[in-house]
């Protein structure tokens, strides 16, 4: 890069050039050295900035100064005065570390950055949110690199990130050590009252940062890397294999005029990828291509087709197995990424070349990207002889994000503002309970922020989050709550694997404090709702309203929901649960809306199954934006059941009227002589819809809630609910009720509609093969039920019995509890599925009977001719109606699977 001639004259002026344009890591921070030595300047912080400032007034630095002096004005970092005796360590300069080091630095503190690796050497590119780019901006990142988001979409390569913000950073003096790694932390031995502060474990352990005393440590080491004392977990979905690639860019005119492919997804594109698939054989879900330093291209493969191409030498069950480097072949992986992204270009970039990672291999990866981590905690605050110190987690370190969204950097930069504006609140004295609780409820939020649900107006982000957070409740979580945040005394470190990890959150990890947090998150800023506990703060109906708008914004009016009147919101949002969801209620409406104490437990299971429901995705407002989903054909399912209980209901009523007229005669004639009244139908038992849970609707006793299902607002147990005639066991979904009698039946033994007779033709046999499988499976779900429900019972009563014991007993009592809730969720959601595969077996069948009825009653239709047969044809008219009504439903549950096949 040539210095403007009017500065090549000054030494200093060259070098700031140089400095601004450096490529690499070791150049920069190099230049940066030769700058203050040749302007004598020895200070750190802000002070630094300043010296340099005025040593560099040349109009090019004067243009980048204007910038950063206008980011530092801003009120929030008190003229940088705000954590002026704060001493900081970060771990990591990846993006998010960087950033967060350039807001300490700016508040005032003193900032010390160490990095294990000596250089930048990430090519993968990162898209940038709206945000992100008029952050980058603000900062003067086009002074550093002129091509910053000049292209038709808005991303950078992370290398190019990098080197900005370790230029931004060193401006504002922060002291960044490369080469070093953090192995650890220990309290001074010099603490005395208080006084002292916290050091930090090195390699090499001769670096003179050893002896650094600080009283906050930023963590940013990536994914891999979390201080001890968080708890991290592990997430898995479905197996998604992705495959990033990048191959040099010489920016040549051919290769400019390739257009970049921001996303094509399999189900927009089916031609493309069934061209790429047989003219290739490389089966893809979707292509991204990105034109930065790197052309830059990602995509998800089929596991088949990388097996087929030898790429994976071995199915395997175990996914970690699977994509092993031991069963990978490199040189085939390498080939079909590289054809992968010939084809999706049109062969127009010319001669692909394989850029060169940090190990100088061709920069091609491939991993599971749904297996993620994040960090239960976002900050926590140890204790030790007195010194305190702030530990808090930004960047992937703190939540991995799920790369297909496009979300690392973007909440990574708002973990990282979070995490400053937590280090102005703690610097500003406020007690470490309360700095805690309020960086918890500010990163309940951090997995559902979007572009669409954040502040709007970019310009005015800073590091308070009410600039950028709309409606954040600050206090949501409570001081008292976050107890187990600050350690005192030295924490065992855990050298678990990550494995073991997930294990022990599933068996024993805090189930019950995730999922108030995630009630908390979900429902906070909506109007009336403040979710402190499992019972009073769910009385009113508002916060299970706002819980299912959130996910499901089209469900429900939130706006509209009267709080007046809890017992009827809470029936409305029990049968949207269930018919929508398939989320079977636990509790009755009425005991919803009192919420007496032994009811938590039949809540808190019911939550669960909400939490389950919409988690799926690991960005669960995603959930919201699926069109179709398994749920969506359950309810479709149930839907169904209930059309048809109506149209069973029309004929029975039709059958009755007669029978009721009489009824009425011989109650009037009774009347008349003075009999007393005994009203027909009347049942003591069961209870009517909205009333107790915990008994069983058909034998009485006690239904535990692992045991309890429900239909028609009606709790059984789960071997109790069985047809009324033949006492065949009902499925959920595949029964009939008569609100009449009270009584359920299976489809068979239903009292007959009206005796018309139907064509005599035979429907065709139901297809087999899936039948005998989902059977066995069934059966086994069965015993499974079984043991799970036993040992639930045996919990509860624990629970509801054992009232003296030990707190930690009991949290460790209700986690169990709530863990089996959830395996019995998933064997439900199972056992569903199958239900969904035999009904619509039986679905089919149906339709072909639904055809002929069709045509039958049409006939009659057109037959009837005299007035007299007007009695007739208002039944036929209503048979027909119900035959569309229900012919209509099968093809929207026909519909509907083919989409979330293709979704699939
Ligand atoms: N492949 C990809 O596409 C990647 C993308 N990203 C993106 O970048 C975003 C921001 O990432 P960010 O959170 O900043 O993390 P990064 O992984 O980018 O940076 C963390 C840095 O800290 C280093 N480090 C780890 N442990 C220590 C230690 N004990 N002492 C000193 N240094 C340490 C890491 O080295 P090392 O890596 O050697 O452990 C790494 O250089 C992500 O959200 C994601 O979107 C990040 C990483 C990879």
């Amino acid at each position: 890069m040539s210095v403007p001639a009017d500065e090549a004259g000054n030494p200093a002026h060259a070098i700031f050039e140089r400095f601004l344009h450096a490529g690499e890591c070791r150049e920069v921070l190099g230049c940066f050295g030769e700058l203050c030595q040749q302007l004598g300047l020895q200070g750190r912080g802000l002070q630094l900035y300043h010296g340099l400032k005025a040593a560099l007034n040349y109009w090019s630095a004067k243009a980048l100064w204007s910038k950063l002096d206008k980011k530092a004005g801003h009120k929030d970092y008190n003229q940088g005065t705000a954590c002026a005796s704060t001493k900081c360590l970060v771990v990591g300069a990846g993006p998010c570390g960087l950033r967060a080091a350039i807001e300490l630095a700016l508040l005032g503190a003193r900032v010390v950055l160490l990095e294990k690796r000596d250089s930048f050497s990430r090519n993968n590119v990162l898209h940038l949110w709206p945000f992100t780019i008029h952050d980058l901006r603000a900062l003067g990142a086009k002074k550093f690199y002129g091509r910053f988001c000049t292209g038709t979409l808005d991303h950078i390569s992370i290398r190019q990130l990098q080197l900005i913000l370790l230029k931004v950073a060193l401006l504002l003096g922060v002291e960044v050590h490369i080469n070093v790694q953090f192995k650890g932390l220990v309290p001074s031995v010099d603490t005395v009252g208080g006084q002292g502060g916290w050091r930090a474990v090195l390699q090499p352990d001769s670096s003179p940062l050893s002896h650094y005393e600080f009283d906050v440590l930023i963590s940013a080491g990536g994914g891999k890397f979390v201080p001890e004392g968080f708890k991290r977990k592990e997430t898995r979905g479905k197996l998604a294999i992705g495959i990033t690639t990048n191959f040099i860019n010489h920016h040549s005119q051919a290769e400019v005029e390739v257009a970049e492919i921001s996303g094509v997804a399999r189900i927009y594109n089916q031609k493309f990828f069934q061209n790429l698939y047989n003219k290739t054989g490389i089966d893809l879900e979707n292509i991204v291509y990105y034109k930065d330093d790197t052309h830059y291209f990602v995509m998800t493969a089929k596991k088949q087709s990388l097996l087929k191409k030898g790429v994976i030498l071995e199915d395997k069950a175990d996914i970690e197995s699977l994509l092993s480097p031991e069963n990978v072949n490199r040189d085939a992986l390498l080939s079909y990424a590289k054809e992968a992204a010939n084809f999706s270009t049109n062969y127009r970039l010319p001669e692909l070349e394989f850029a060169l990672n940090h190990r100088g291999l061709p920069d091609v990866d491939m991993f599971d990207f749904t297996c993620m981590t994040r960090s239960e905690n976002a900050a926590l605050v140890r204790e030790h002889n007195g010194a305190r110190l702030l530990l808090g987690l930004v960047g992937d370190c703190l939540v991995e994000p799920f790369w297909p969204l496009g979300t690392g950097v973007a909440r990574g930069f708002l973990a990282a503002f979070d995490a400053a504006w937590m280090v102005r609140r703690w610097a500003a004295g406020t007690p470490p309970l309360e700095v805690l609780a309020e960086r918890e409820s500010i990163y309940q939020h951090l997995s559902q922020t979007s572009p669409d649900n954040t502040h709007k107006n970019v310009s005015q982000y800073s590091i308070d989050p009410a600039t950028r957070y709309p409606n954040i409740n600050l206090q949501a979580i409570k001081a008292n709550q976050v107890r187990d945040l600050y350690l005192v005394g030295m924490v065992e470190v855990d050298h678990k694997r990550k494995s073991d990890n997930r294990l022990s959150t599933a068996v024993s990890g805090d189930a019950y404090e995730d999922l108030l947090r995630w009630c908390q998150t979900s429902t906070a800023g909506y109007r009336g709702v403040e979710v402190t506990d499992f019972t009073t703060s769910w009385t009113s109906g508002l916060a299970l309203c706002a819980l299912v708008h959130r996910f499901r914004p089209d469900l429900l009016d939130f706006d509209s929901v009267d709080p007046q009147d809890p017992v009827q919101t809470h029936q409305m949002m029990l049968d949207t649960a269930e018919q929508e969801l398939g989320i079977q209620p636990v509790l009755s409406s009425t005991e919803m809306a009192t919420m007496a104490e032994p009811d938590r437990l039949g809540l808190i299971t019911y939550l669960s199954q909400f939490y389950e429901a919409f988690k799926t995705s690991p960005e669960a407002e995603e959930v919201s934006k699926k069109p179709l989903s398994p749920h969506g054909t359950r309810g479709a399912i149930l839907f169904l059941s209930k059309l048809q209980k109506r149209r069973n209901l029309t004929h029975k009523r039709a059958q009755d009227s007669a029978q009721k007229d009489a009824e009425v005669k011989r109650s009037r004639r009774n009347a008349e002589v003075g009999l007393p009244q005994v009203p027909r139908g009347m049942l003591c038992w069961p209870p009517a819809r909205g009333e107790s849970s915990d008994a069983c609707y058909f034998c009485g006793r006690r239904v535990y809630i692992l045991e309890r299902a429900s239909a028609e607002g009606r709790f059984f147990h789960r071997g109790c609910f069985q047809c009324w005639r033949c006492g065949a066991t009902l499925r959920l979904g595949d029964y009939t009720f008569d609100e009449e009698d009270g009584h359920f039946y299976c489809s068979l033994h239903y009292p007959n509609p009206p005796s018309m007779e139907l064509p005599q033709d035979e429907p065709p046999p139901l297809p087999d093969g899936v039948a005998p499988r989902g059977r066995r499976r069934l059966e086994e779900i069965e015993v499974t039920f079984r043991e799970l429900e036993q040992q639930g019972i045996k919990l509860e009563k624990l629970l509801r019995d054992e009232d003296g014991a030990p707190a930690d007993k009991k949290t460790q009592w209700m986690n169990q509890l709530l863990y089996l809730v959830q395996k019995k969720n998933s064997l439900m959601s199972e056992e569903s599925d199958l239900m969904i595969t035999v009904q619509e077996l039986k679905l089919e069948e149906q339709q072909w009977q639904l055809d002929q009825k069709l045509r039958y009653y049409m006939n009659m239709e057109e037959s009837l001719k005299t007035p007299e047969d007007s009695v007739a044809e208002h039944e036929i008219l209503a048979q027909l109606l119900d035959v569309v009504n229900k012919r209509n439903a099968l093809i929207h549950i026909q519909d509907e699977k083919r989409l979330s096949e293709l979704q699939a």
